[in-house]
């Protein structure tokens, strides 16, 4: 698999780069960005996968979190892909921030056009680790996951249903339970259709409650001001089904914190060394 960097900053004494490649699973051209801290050039180092939220691609993260200081300092590899497949211009396409292109909710689609190439799920489960294992100075075959609102779905979701290759997860501000908001109810009807056993495959609060489960514990920081979190977020739901089924969950309400990278900035930091920590244990 050929990728190709775009662009190379120094950060903190590592390197922040963004590369491109052609996915076999999406069927177009799709960027990530990558930091490497200065001790991967010599030791193999943990790597974690970001998935952003609606209306991202890579750089919102990249460029607004601050991540870069703490995995210098940890020695940890940060992988930030797209939210979507860009490119393919269907109908209605770019209409609206949450279907479509930056919304791409990290499932596999099933319905036209959409099944052609929004197969976000089988990317970040399949086609991203593979490519990172094969180009950078990885430990693997273990990665953490974390996200962002719906990145944070993309998290709990992939994590849950990939324990093997994602041991290690943490969302901020995560949609927990889509088959029960908005934002849920309107992409799962667009990509997956009326099948309701399909959307339980893609909805973290029904996937724990028929079983899956993460070997480690999982945390969740949500912020108390965030405007999303009654109609869209809802993170009481995954809580209740994590204590009936002993799933290890920390959910941190942080008050007065909105759903901004101004929130995620502020806590980034725990989240980084809470994966290094599962990471170190397997
Ligand atoms: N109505 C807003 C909604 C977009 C928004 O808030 N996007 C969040 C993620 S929301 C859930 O997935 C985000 O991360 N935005 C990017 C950023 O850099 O802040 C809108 O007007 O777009």
């Amino acid at each position: 698999m050929q990728i190709t960097k775009k662009t190379e900053n120094k950060c903190f004494a590592g390197s922040q780069a963004v590369y491109q490649h052609n996915s076999i699973v999406t069927r177009c051209e799709m960027a990530f960005s990558v930091y490497i801290p200065q001790i991967a050039w010599t030791h193999k180092r943990p790597a974690i996968i970001y998935l952003s939220g609606l209306t991202c691609t890579h750089e919102n993260v990249t460029t607004k979190a601050g991540f870069q200081r703490y995995a210098q300092e940890l020695g940890l590899i940060i992988v930030c892909p797209d939210t979507s497949p860009r490119g393919t211009n269907f109908p209605e396409e770019h209409d609206s921030y949450d279907f479509g292109s930056g919304a791409g909710f990290y499932l596999n689609a099933t319905q036209k056009p959409w099944s052609a190439n929004y197969r976000m799920y089988d990317y970040i489960s399949k086609e991203l680790p593979d490519i990172i294992s094969h180009n950078f100075p990885v430990v693997t075959p273990h990665f953490g996951l974390m996200g962002h609102s719906m990145g944070g779905h993309g998290a709990l979701t992939i994590g849950l249903r990939n324990p093997d290759i994602f041991p290690s997860v943490s969302a901020f501000s995560p949609i927990v339970a889509p088959s029960q908001c908005p934002w849920g109810q309107k992409a799962f009807t667009g990509y997956l259709g009326d099948d309701h056993n399909e959307w339980q495959r893609y909805d973290a609060t029904e996937l724990m409650k028929n079983g899956c489960k993460s070997p480690s514990k999982i945390l969740i920081d949500q912020g108390t001001s965030d405007e999303f979190l009654e109609e869209q977020l809802k993170p009481d739901l995954f809580l209740k089904a994590c204590r009936e089924k002993g799933q290890d969950i920390e959910l941190r309400m942080q008050e007065g914190y909105d759903h901004s990278y101004y929130f995620i900035s502020s806590f980034i930091g725990d989240h980084l060394l809470f994966h290094e920590d599962n990471l170190a244990a397997q």
